[in-house]
């Protein structure tokens, strides 16, 4: 495909987005349909599709409308690009400029919501929550995120790690959020498809992901529940740093179907329970609870056009159930691991605050959070100690 091809097809698939299709629902209903498409090209307009996601405000503002041609148009002035040489007309590419698509506006012109492409209500939560910073997380989140590595380091240290990625082609560098955390540019691709990966070296795994992981306070030989297990990310990263008797569970068992070939791959051992005896007793339980997801909007672009402060009520009320079934797990003097990865208040201190008012035997052992600032997504860490 040509470069102008590619951005004809971002356009179709944003007006079918602009339907109500999930993006990657309609990009593979695309990449289906569309057999000359190689991968390279695939992977282009996936690019361009999610760029525009992300900053979908600022796209129509500087477009002059909502529909895929306006997007893109706009995605393209924002970034200062050469308009004639994708508006060609030629070929599959987008039909030539007519006088009436320009815009006289610049972006300094429009609202800051608009300028941070950021709903309104999600704006005024992060200045809320994060004063100064609120504009530069913001902004971090209009970008493509880095790729993040976690080193199995039974398996060999990060810098064995970096060495066999350069053998790669690939430059990584080291991230000081976790011991075993390397990062690569937005962008880096195959890299679950190398031998490295494939033999157990590494997961992908962001390093704040990975940072909450390091600052549970586990003892090794002990008995572990992750309650939230998902895809495992979590349970994987702790198994790989201590010898420990873990358990993950999770509401939707489905999520958990990768999780043993993962552990396999990385040499770790983790039980899969799809019910949690009410009555277990555990020294260590993380409650990676469902959340917003707005630490990782990058990822997920779509997500911060749908959410809404009455999903985001309903998630906190989810959140604190989940610490409530807990607790009563938690063994005399365990720790509970309560994390997100949002970048609000509500689903993090304001949850913790919450929790140790409920839970009077609890106290607070360790917090820690990151946002984009620190080339990580966004998450909230909460460690409470249950009294012996
Ligand atoms: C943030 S994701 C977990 C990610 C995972 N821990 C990882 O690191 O890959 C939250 C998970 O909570 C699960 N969940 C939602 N409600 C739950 C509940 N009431 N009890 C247990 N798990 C629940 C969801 O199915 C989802 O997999």
């Amino acid at each position: 495909m040509t470069p102008a091809a590619r951005y004809g097809a971002a356009i179709e698939i944003l007006d079918a987005i602009n339907t109500g299709t999930p993006a990657e629902q309609q990009l593979t209903r695309w990449a289906r349909g569309a057999r000359y498409a190689g991968s390279k090209d695939r992977a282009a307009v996936r690019d361009i599709v999610f760029d525009v996601l992300r900053r979908r405000a600022s796209s129509a503002f500087l477009g002059g409308g909502d529909t895929g041609r306006a997007l893109v148009l706009g995605l393209l002035r924002g970034q200062g690009a050469d308009l004639d040489a994708v508006f060609t007309g030629q070929g599959h590419g987008p039909s030539p400029l007519d006088p009436s698509e320009d815009v006289s506006s610049a972006l300094a012109d429009a609202p800051r919501d608009v300028q941070l492409d950021l709903p309104e209500w999600v704006l005024s939560a992060l200045d809320a929550d994060h004063g100064d910073d609120a504009t530069g997380i913001a902004q971090a989140l209009r970008d493509r995120a880095p790729v993040g590595l976690r080193a199995n380091l039974r398996h060999g240290t990060q810098e064995d790690l970096t060495t066999t990625l350069k053998a790669l082609g690939h430059n990584s560098i080291p991230h000081d959020a976790a011991p075993g955390a390397l990062v690569l540019p937005s962008g880096t691709r195959g890299l679950h498809l190398t031998e490295a990966y494939l033999s157990g070296l590494f997961e992908l795994q962001d390093p704040g992901s990975q940072g909450l992981v390091a600052r549970c306070p586990a003892q090794p030989n002990t008995r572990i529940l992750d309650y939230c297990a998902g895809g495992g990310g979590k349970a994987l990263a702790l198994a790989d740093a201590y010898d420990l008797d873990i358990t993950a569970h999770d509401a939707d068992p489905k999520r958990m179907k990768d999780l043993p070939e993962r552990a396999r791959r990385a040499g770790v051992s983790v039980q899969i329970a799809e019910q949690v005896p009410s009555d277990a007793q555990f020294d260590g339980i993380i409650c990676d609870v469902p959340c917003s997801g707005s630490g990782a909007w990058r990822r997920a672009p779509e997500a911060r056009w749908r959410s809404t402060p009455e999903q985001l009520e309903t998630l906190c009320a989810t959140q604190a159930q989940i610490v409530d079934d807990c607790v009563p797990m938690l063994a005399p003097g365990g720790w509970l691991a309560y994390m997100t990865c949002s970048l609000f208040a509500a689903e993090n201190a304001d949850q913790a605050a919450a929790i140790l008012a409920r839970h009077p035997h609890l106290s607070t052992e360790a917090t820690w959070s990151t946002t984009p600032l620190n080339g990580t997504d966004g998450f909230y860490l909460h460690v409470f100690r249950a009294a012996s």
